[in-house]
């Protein structure tokens, strides 16, 4: 038997950072829409654990019992004392490395399908703490939609929005390490007071109405500097896609890939269209959010 689960990428709205605290992690809010990109995780019953990947980047996803989706299949056979014996696929179609939650997508997917093979009974809350404990995207992962994460991101509060969003993302030619991006965020900030994290109510009032224009002017990424300086040719990408006529444009999350926000459906693949020609990125996507979160196929 298999079971099959489809789980987004995230973009990040707003990031808004806090001081370095004590355990290494920082204070976010953290205001995260799901996009329709998606990885298909299929778990089927195995004699031992395993992990394959298929997809353009799956050659740089660890098949070991770092992979995220390993860990939750572990993490999952533990608390209920069983084998944590399952085969599991990860059709990849999210960027790796990119700043789009692939690895917390896949840690989620897995989760949940070996939920469901296993038939734990587990209930939600459950779900949602073993996902904190593999990472702070992973519970958004499985909620999706859109939510406001605070602590280290991983306590959500789910928000309305009244529209879908259309995005452009043109991801760059190699990836950032994420605690590299926080640790060149620590150097920049080195000497300056850093205000507690707070989410825009203008930002969140933009959402709430689905206004694409209002979204405009309150997307920001207190991250984008540390990934700009850590990958300074991401700037040639921002201006191609400024020039191309985007909303506005941002690092995601802890970067490379660069989110555009396009008008409607229309304008994105014309900004799409001119990413490619700028020769400026890797690939350019186009997709819409939010989607719904880690669903049983
Ligand atoms: C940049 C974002 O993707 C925005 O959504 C997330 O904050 C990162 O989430 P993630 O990849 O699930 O990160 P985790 O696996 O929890 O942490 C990886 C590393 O990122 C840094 N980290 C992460 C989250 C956070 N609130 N503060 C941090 O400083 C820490 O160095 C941590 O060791
Ligand atoms: N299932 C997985 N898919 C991809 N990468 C994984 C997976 N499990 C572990 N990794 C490791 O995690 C690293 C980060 O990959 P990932 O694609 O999750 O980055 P990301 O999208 O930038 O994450 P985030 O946006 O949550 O910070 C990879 O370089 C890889 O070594």
């Amino acid at each position: 038997m298999s079971v099959t689960v489809r789980v987004p990428a995230k973009v990040n709205v707003q990031l808004a950072v806090g001081a370095a605290r004590p355990d290494g992690y920082h204070d976010l809010a953290n205001v995260f829409l799901a996009v329709g990109l998606h990885d298909e995780i299929t778990v089927t019953a195995a004699e031992e654990l395993r992990v394959t990947c298929a997809g353009p980047d799956a050659g740089q996803v660890p098949l070991d019992r770092t992979n995220l989706a390993a860990r939750a299949a572990l993490v999952l056979a533990e608390r209920y004392g069983r084998a944590p014996d399952v085969h599991i696929h990860i059709a990849k179609d999210i960027p790796v490395a990119g700043g789009m939650a692939g690895g917390s997508a896949d840690g989620a997917g897995a989760l949940l399908g070996c939920d469901a093979l296993w038939g734990t009974g587990a209930s939600r809350g459950e779900l949602l703490d073993i996902c904190a404990e593999l990472g702070s995207d992973v519970p958004f992962s499985l909620v999706g939609g859109a939510a406001l994460g605070t602590g280290r991101g991983e306590r959500l509060t789910e928000l309305e929005v009244g529209g879908s969003f259309h995005w452009v993302f043109a991801m760059a030619a190699r990836g950032l390490s994420t605690p590299a991006v926080f640790r060149e965020f620590d150097r920049l900030a080195k000497g300056r007071e850093i205000p507690g994290p707070v989410a825009s109510r203008d930002l969140l009032d933009a959402l709430a109405k689905g206004d694409v224009d209002a979204l405009a002017a309150t997307v920001s990424n207190d991250l984008q500097p540390a990934a700009l300086s850590l990958f300074p040719e991401l700037a040639d990408t921002l201006a191609a896609g400024r020039a191309a006529g985007a909303l506005a444009s941002l690092v995601s999350g802890s970067g490379p890939t660069i989110a555009f926000l396009a008008g409607d459906a229309e304008a994105a693949e014309g900004i799409a269209g001119a990413l490619r020609a700028s020769g400026t990125c890797r690939t350019v996507r186009t997709a819409a959010g939010p989607v719904p979160g880690a669903t049983v196929v």
